[in-house]
């Protein structure tokens, strides 16, 4: 009888994360000594809110600067702001007639790391919009001066709409623009089985696998997995 044993590709394993030494490493080599001041204020401000872990890791946040200069980023948005750890870094890195639209639920937490961003400079290059994000996304896309138009795309919000977010975020960008989603590797668990994950990481363990799986199926973009911070994802619209 034919085995119904499921075969799995042969690999190399360069898996190298292996040790919380050495991401502290990267993070003090490489990611600290380059953080500007107004980040790492903003990251120790966070720190006394009940929610810090959500804020986008720092390494990760290192590569989208790299990404936003090598693709000369001006019009950008984001879905998830929190206290604005990702916004203020975009904010810092794209031009100074930039623009970004950040769209969150929760305005309070931007309220506590506004302060942080006037005093950085670069307010003037930022809309917040305090919404559900689909709604506002139907919005712009209603707009034909926006289709095709953005250059760049941050989403870091509820696991569960990313493909809804996807789906919309690939009609505004141009080609040639990338997005950017995190968390896609949530904590490992997507490469625990299902018993071994903890219960509170399961829900959003599901909807990772399934939007991985739909990410490495779309032939409408160029995608890389890159294993900083939680796990990011980026995607150029082909
Ligand atoms: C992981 S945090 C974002 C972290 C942020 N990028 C940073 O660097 O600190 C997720 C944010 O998404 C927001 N959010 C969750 N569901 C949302 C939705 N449906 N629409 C808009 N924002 C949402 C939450 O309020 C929260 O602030």
């Amino acid at each position: 009888m034919e085995s119904k044993a499921k075969t799995t590709t042969p690999f190399i394993d360069k898996g190298l994360l292996q040790t919380t030494e050495l991401y502290k490493y990267l993070l003090e080599t490489s990611v600290y000594p380059r953080e500007a001041e107004s980040l790492k204020e903003l990251r120790a401000l966070t720190l006394s809110h009940p929610w810090a872990v959500m804020g986008t890791a720092p390494d990760a946040a290192q590569f989208m600067a790299f990404i936003l200069k090598l693709i000369n980023a001006k019009k950008t948005i984001e879905i998830g702001v929190f206290t604005g750890y990702s916004l203020l870094l975009t904010a810092l890195t794209i031009p100074d007639d930039g623009k970004i639209t950040a769209i969150d639920v929760d305005r309070s937490a931007y309220e506590m790391g506004l302060p942080v961003i006037e005093k950085a400079g670069v307010k003037h290059k930022i809309n917040f919009i305090e919404s559900e994000a689909l709604p506002i996304l139907g919005q712009l896309l209603m707009q034909p001066e926006n289709r095709g138009t953005f250059d760049f795309a941050f989403v870091d919000a509820d696991k569960v709409n990313y493909t809804n977010y996807h789906e919309r975020v690939l009609e505004l960008l141009r080609p040639g623009g990338v997005v950017i989603y995190d968390n896609t590797l949530w904590g490992g668990s997507v490469a625990m089985p299902e018993h071994l994950a903890p219960v509170r990481m399961l829900g959003t363990r599901s909807d990772a696998i399934e939007f991985n799986n739909y990410l490495a199926a779309d032939a409408r973009v160029q995608i890389s997995q890159v294993p900083l911070g939680d796990g990011i994802t980026m995607c150029r619209r082909l």
